[in-house]
């Protein structure tokens, strides 16, 4: 049993809480003027809006008025009984302040917003995910058709991977049911794919600007991924959907390897994995929530909850976000996408940040100097057999952050840099390498990630200060596509970390006198000791490898992605 809606009226007689002189001066003022936020007209004064009649903008007003009418969702900028103004209001014309390049979409506070505040409230059943992708195509809800294939069963099986359901979801709703889909206002406001511009959609012209980058390698192997992905669900001669159903995605113009693209475009981007649902964990797009840029200072988080108050649940479920801080009036409202560092918001969401704490550059430790079997004494065998025990064999990735590198890192090193006299009749499993081995050792260690630093800074065709002097260049810089300067300054800001930790690295060897210790040479009979550690950013040849953090965080997403 749901209560109708309530819809705006102004009566003082209704004006709630304690009937104090608060609360009737609070509702004295909201009747008075015409709304208590910003209307869109202030929005539009401010240059935030663009004019009634731009297409975005009839986008946008469309998407919130099937939200009222389908979701029930409270979006006016009116107070009603019961209901505060919405508070937020859809920019079309949302910059970064750094680099002032469009950000696209992005939603204000039209009013000041408290930190807690419920910010917005979107039923599940107005979100795409697997479950509403077998709803709309295999039991042809809301008027769709039922699609059967000769079999009798429908596109998305229980087996079906998530994010591979709702990119035929979308795919079928945009580009088949078009001006009949239910879904049209939602599908209206999602960018194109260069709008987004994720590096696996770039053309060569513009990824020859990252070479030399991790992120490079990362958008090699996404390709690859989606590829076959788009042979094993898409143009499979037997299994494929264009077969099995011929007569509504058969066609040459539907389900082409640019709408895959598009669709993974949307769901790199925009989907939520909401955790907190009744039935565990599930991948959405959430429209509405989804025109919230990122800021990595934020602390807001997506998720989902049961509607209703604690005494009075619905049993249905809603997606919901509160601020986790106060929003001035226009201020521009963020929430965090997770801790990503610009190569992993580079390739998934087409886009890097001037400043980000999370910013990383991921260098690789192996096992082993050269190829399998190559050199490697008694000592170097006790290391990696120690290794494999500990589930750490073969070649590891760690980022070096601006600021730090994990400590993680540091204890992989002085184990493989410890020498027979720091050993001396001890085992490997007596140290604790979560300190100072020895003074040689430690040496060794900050000097190898120096090297490391130094080798990945080797690999850029252009220098920092190269790339600086393109950037300054404002007529010319403004002249090279969006995706270029993207990744100019993506690959200047890669080295200036990398070199601020080397200066770093020298500091330290230098005040814990260690910097003697390297020239005098010393260093390198502890090395020679150790018969190969190595970092580097992209030899093909270890053995036992381990798989980065971007790698762990696909698989999660149920795309097995080898990014080396
Ligand atoms: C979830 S959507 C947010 C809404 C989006 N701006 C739109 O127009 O639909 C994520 C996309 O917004 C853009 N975006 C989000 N935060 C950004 C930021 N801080 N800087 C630049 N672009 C951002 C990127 O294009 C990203 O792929």
């Amino acid at each position: 049993f749901i209560l109708p809606r309530p819809r705006p009226f102004n009566s003082l007689l209704h004006a709630g809480g304690e009937g104090g002189e608060k609360e009737w001066s609070k509702a004295l003022s909201e009747s008075t003027t015409a709304a208590p936020g910003t209307g869109e007209a202030d929005l539009f004064r401010s240059g935030l809006l663009s004019a009634p009649s731009d297409p975005s903008r009839q986008a946008s007003s469309a998407l919130l008025t099937w939200l009222e009418n389908e979701g029930d969702v409270y979006l006016s900028d009116a107070s009603s009984w019961s209901q505060a103004p919405h508070p937020m209001a859809v920019s079309t014309l949302t910059v970064d302040e750094a680099t002032n390049e469009s950000t696209g979409r992005g939603l204000l506070a039209r009013r000041g917003i408290n930190e807690g505040d419920q910010l917005l409230g979107i039923p599940l059943d107005l979100c795409m995910t697997k479950s509403t992708a077998f709803e709309y195509l295999n039991e042809g809800k809301n008027g769709n058709p039922l699609l059967k294939d000769s079999s009798g069963r429908g596109p998305i099986s229980p087996a079906t991977n998530e994010y591979i359901a709702i990119a035929c979801f979308l795919i079928y709703e945009k580009y088949v049911r078009g001006p009949d889909s239910f879904w049209k206002p939602y599908l209206d406001v999602l960018p194109t794919t260069s709008e987004v511009g994720c590096t696996f959609t770039w053309d060569d012209s513009d990824l020859s600007y990252l070479t030399g980058s991790p992120v490079m390698s990362a958008t090699t192997s996404m390709k690859i991924k989606l590829r076959k992905e788009y042979e094993a669900f898409v143009t499979h001669p037997v299994d494929g959907v264009k077969n099995r159903f011929k007569d509504v995605m058969g066609g040459e113009d539907v389900f082409t390897y640019e709408q895959w693209t598009w669709a993974f475009t949307m769901l790199f981007s925009r989907a939520i994995r909401l955790q907190n649902l009744q039935e565990g964990e599930t991948v959405a797009l959430v429209p509405y929530a989804d025109l919230i840029n990122h800021s990595p200072f934020s602390t807001s988080y997506v998720d989902a909850r049961q509607e209703g108050s604690w005494l009075f649940k619905t049993g249905r479920e809603e997606v919901v976000l509160f601020a986790d801080r106060g929003f001035r009036k226009m201020e521009q409202v963020y929430i965090s996408y997770g801790q990503k560092s610009n190569a992993d918001l580079l390739l998934l969401y087409g886009f890097a940040l001037e400043r980000n704490p999370y910013n990383a550059v991921d260098v690789s430790v192996s096992v082993g100097g050269g190829e399998e079997g190559e050199g490697g004494g008694e000592l170097l065998r006790k290391k990696v057999e120690f290794l494999e025990r500990a589930g750490r064999g073969g070649i590891i990735d760690f980022p070096i952050y601006a600021d730090r590198y994990p400590i993680e890192m540091l204890e992989y090193l002085r184990l493989m840099l410890l020498t027979e006299e720091d050993l001396g009749d001890r085992e490997l499993e007596d140290f604790d390498y979560s300190r100072t081995v020895s003074s040689m050792n430690e040496a060794s260690v900050l000097a190898n990630i120096i090297g490391a630093c130094e080798g990945q800074l080797a690999r850029y065709p252009t220098t920092e200060e190269e790339d600086l002097a393109i950037i300054s260049d404002k007529a010319k810089f403004r002249d090279i596509s969006k995706n270029a300067r993207m990744a100019v300054r993506h690959r200047r800001n890669e080295k200036r970390l990398l070199a601020r930790t080397v200066a770093a690295l020298r500091k330290e060897m230098d005040s814990r006198g260690l910097e003697g210790l390297q020239s005098r040479g010393e260093l390198k009979s502890a090395e020679g000791d150790t018969e190969g550690v190595s970092l580097r950013g992209d030899d093909k040849k270890f053995m036992n490898k381990k798989r980065t953090r971007l790698e762990r965080q696909l698989d999660k997403m149920g795309l097995d992605v080898d990014i080396r």
